[in-house]
């Protein structure tokens, strides 16, 4: 007999059927399929049509729209913590440009920083941006919820969705000059619990299976690939994967865009009991994310290669 070839795919949950209610048994089949994606490939496709053709079209408008800015105007998007404010062109990743919204559910921080880009006020971005956020924060608790009642811990959500809280990042990239494909964005886990994924008709973005091959995410207006971050790993005492990606680009094809929504918890968030056993021995310590990214960027943290397990490895 030949080797056999295993065809990978992601695997794609409808978020968009009005049964879906907790309760029903297309809720406890969701349950299964998310559990099994997370377990299996650290993501999933999910198809939300709740968020319109229309708005997903508006939103990548909006975002040329903010990145054609002045550089300077652009700069003025600061923040204390890593990874947040704007990032641009820097040399591991020098087609790059990332702005990020902290708390982008919120009315008024968004107001913020459209008054920042935009000193005369551009409601229209500031109404399409904070209905995007709000409306992919609504599809973060869903399916968040459905892994916590997968476990049979729904009863431990509560507490980890009240201290919840989004950054909203528009990315950009530009078109590369040279023609072979190449990684535009370096192979990573997000820092965070959960991220949201969304890009334009060009895709690029990979994700990494268990054996090691590289996968596309195709690009859909209604496709959002939800990843787990190394917090969700962690939480789920390592059933769940952190899912490794990467974005690849060849010249030819003109600029890039995506979003990301990113969840973290804010305060301290640990592992659940149930999900602890002779099987499954406690691997982690209550861990806390803004501590984790603080340690994360640290000189301490480069001598791991694991800086969760050294962040907060029992
Ligand atoms: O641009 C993308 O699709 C991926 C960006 C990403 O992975 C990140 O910002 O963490
Ligand atoms: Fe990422």
């Amino acid at each position: 007999m030949g080797s056999e070839t295993v065809v990978h795919e992601i695997p794609t949950i409808d978020f968009s059927n009005k049964d879906l209610k907790p309760g029903s048994s297309l809720w406890s089949s969701t349950c299964d399929q998310i559990r099994h994606a997370l377990e299996e490939y650290g993501c999933f496709v999910a198809k939300y049509d709740n968020l319109s053709t229309e708005l997903a079209t508006q939103i990548f408008c909006q975002s040329k729209d903010v990145f054609v800015l002045p550089t300077e105007t652009k700069a003025k998007n600061v923040s204390e913590e890593p990874f947040r404010g704007y990032l641009g062109k820097i040399p591991q990743a020098p087609l790059y440009e990332g702005l990020a919204i902290d708390k982008a559910t919120s009315l008024e921080e968004m107001r913020q920083f459209v008054n920042l880009m935009w000193p005369n006020g551009n409601d229209q971005f500031c109404d399409i941006a904070h209905s995007y956020a709000k409306q992919l924060a609504a599809l973060d608790e869903m399916a968040t919820k459905l892994v916590f009642e997968s476990y049979g811990v729904g009863k431990h959500w509560e507490p980890v969705a009240a201290v919840r809280s989004h950054v909203l990042r528009f990315l950009k990239y530009e078109e590369p000059d040279d023609k072979d494909t190449t990684v535009r964005f370096a192979a990573h886990t997000d820092k965070n619990f959960t991220t949201i994924l969304h890009q334009n008709h060009l895709g690029g973005l990979e994700v990494q299976t268990k054996d090691g091959t590289w996968i596309s995410v195709n690009p859909k207006p209604s496709h959002f690939l939800l990843m787990a971050g190394d917090l969700m790993k962690v939480w789920s005492n390592d059933r769940i994967r952190a899912c490794y990606h990467r974005v690849k680009l060849s010249a030819g094809n003109g600029e890039r865009y995506s979003i990301g929504l990113f969840t973290f918890t804010d305060g301290a968030v640990k592992v659940p009991e149930e999900l602890v056993d002779e099987e499954h021995p406690l691997l982690y310590k209550p861990f806390d994310n803004r501590e984790y990214i603080r340690f994360y960027v640290s000189d301490e943290a480069k001598k791991f290669d694991n800086p969760i397990k050294a962040y907060c490895g029992v």
